[in-house]
């Protein structure tokens, strides 16, 4: 028999809170994960992340809200009585036992007996393809390695969830990526739900189901990573999701579907409304591999620096009233050179200014 994990419909998060004294580090986050789903939870340092995976995992009470398992109500649970699978960014795995020992560990505390301790032991080992590595030290193996171990050891109890925090952050980038992939095959073979925090907007692109991006506590936005990526909800979210380019100014022409916003270049751009309301001023959201030199292009400005970065170049300009801009190139432009700038209209995500509501 192979390693499993536990049978359930869905993880429902009902306004869950945290306070810190009067700091409120989550604001009423909903969600509803369904068994099998890959969640990544995303946002940039301070954003909650940590403390709702905490949350869930029973290392923290809440303040508010509530967690549920199917029916049964869970955050009044102790960690323990909850059965989740952990890994950490550090492993956390004790130095003196060997790799069967680590790996059992949780199993043993639940009282599982030997022998089937010793049969999810080795499926464990398996499923992480540690089998040779067993008799080993965490000391004695190399970073990967140890990510493996404690994912073994997270998995080895069979729980119906698996949490993870920012596990892949230790390693070089290389390994990154190897264990990005082992992640995703593990939680398939598993079928089990599994929470993922990170603050790399890639890892949480090429993991996940869906995305959940948190700022201040609170939930931005919910989507699959194609929603995250094209189609930002908000112009903080867009930020955040890589269109660094962020130019002020205001609409001057209407059209179903399209917006021509005037941001003070020597032409009006094409973009799509996204998140805009009333005639108040709009932030044009454009990532900087869509913004390139062409001699139709709608932005006259000056080029301030370039840097290559081998698929391209990428470099600095600033328009007419000072905008600064972000762009790509396939060939090396001068400092002080004069450019124009263009991106296609399907590619400028339009927001209201302040849409931060
Ligand atoms: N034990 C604590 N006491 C007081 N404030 C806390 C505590 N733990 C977290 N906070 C605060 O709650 C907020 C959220 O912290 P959290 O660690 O969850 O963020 P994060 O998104 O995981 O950040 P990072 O990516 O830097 O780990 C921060 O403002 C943090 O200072």
């Amino acid at each position: 028999m192979a390693i499993a994990s536990a049978d359930f419909r869905e993880l429902r998060l009902d306004r869950m809170s945290r306070n810190f004294g009067a700091h409120n580090a989550l604001k009423e986050i909903s969600l509803t994960v369904q068994r099998g789903e890959f969640i990544a939870l995303l946002g940039p340092s301070g954003c909650g992340k940590s403390t709702a995976l905490n949350c869930l995992a029973g290392l923290l009470s809440l303040s508010e809200g509530a967690i549920w398992l199917d029916d049964k109500r869970i955050d009044t649970l102790k960690s323990e009585q909850r059965g989740f699978g952990m890994v950490f960014q550090n492993y956390a795995l004790f130095p003196h036992m060997d790799v069967r020992r680590n790996v059992g560990f949780g199993l043993q505390m639940q009282g599982v007996s030997k022998a089937e301790t010793e049969r999810r032991v080795d499926e464990a080992l398996n499923v992480v393809r540690l089998t040779t590595q067993g008799a080993k030290l965490p000391g004695q193996l190399s970073g990967g390695q140890q990510q493996r171990v404690a994912i073994a050891r997270a998995i080895a109890v069979e729980p119906p969830l698996v949490l993870m925090d920012e596990p892949l952050s230790n390693l070089d980038a290389k390994l990154r990526l190897e264990m990005r992939a082992e992640i995703r095959r593990i939680h398939r073979l598993l079928g089990s739900a599994t929470i993922y925090v990170t603050h790399d907007q890639d890892e949480a692109l090429s993991l996940a189901d869906r995305i959940v991006v948190l700022r201040d506590g609170e939930v931005r936005q919910i989507g699959t990573p194609q929603d995250l990526y094209r189609r930002p909800l908000h112009s903080d979210v867009a930020e955040f999701m890589g269109f660094r380019n962020a130019l002020a100014g205001k609409v001057v022409r209407r059209e179903a579907g399209e917006v021509e916003v005037d941001c003070g270049f020597a032409g009006p751009l094409r973009g799509q409304p996204v998140d805009l309301a009333g005639d108040g001023p709009v932030t044009v959201a454009i990532r900087p591999s869509d913004l390139v030199p062409m001699s139709d292009g709608a932005l006259d400005a000056e080029v301030t620096g370039m840097e290559y970065r081998g698929e391209a170049y990428f470099g600095t300009a600033t328009g007419p009233a000072g905008q600064e801009m972000f762009f790509r190139s396939e060939t090396p432009l001068g400092v002080g050179e004069a450019v124009r700038l263009g991106v296609p209209a399907d590619r400028t995500l339009v927001y209201a200014s302040g849409g931060e509501q």
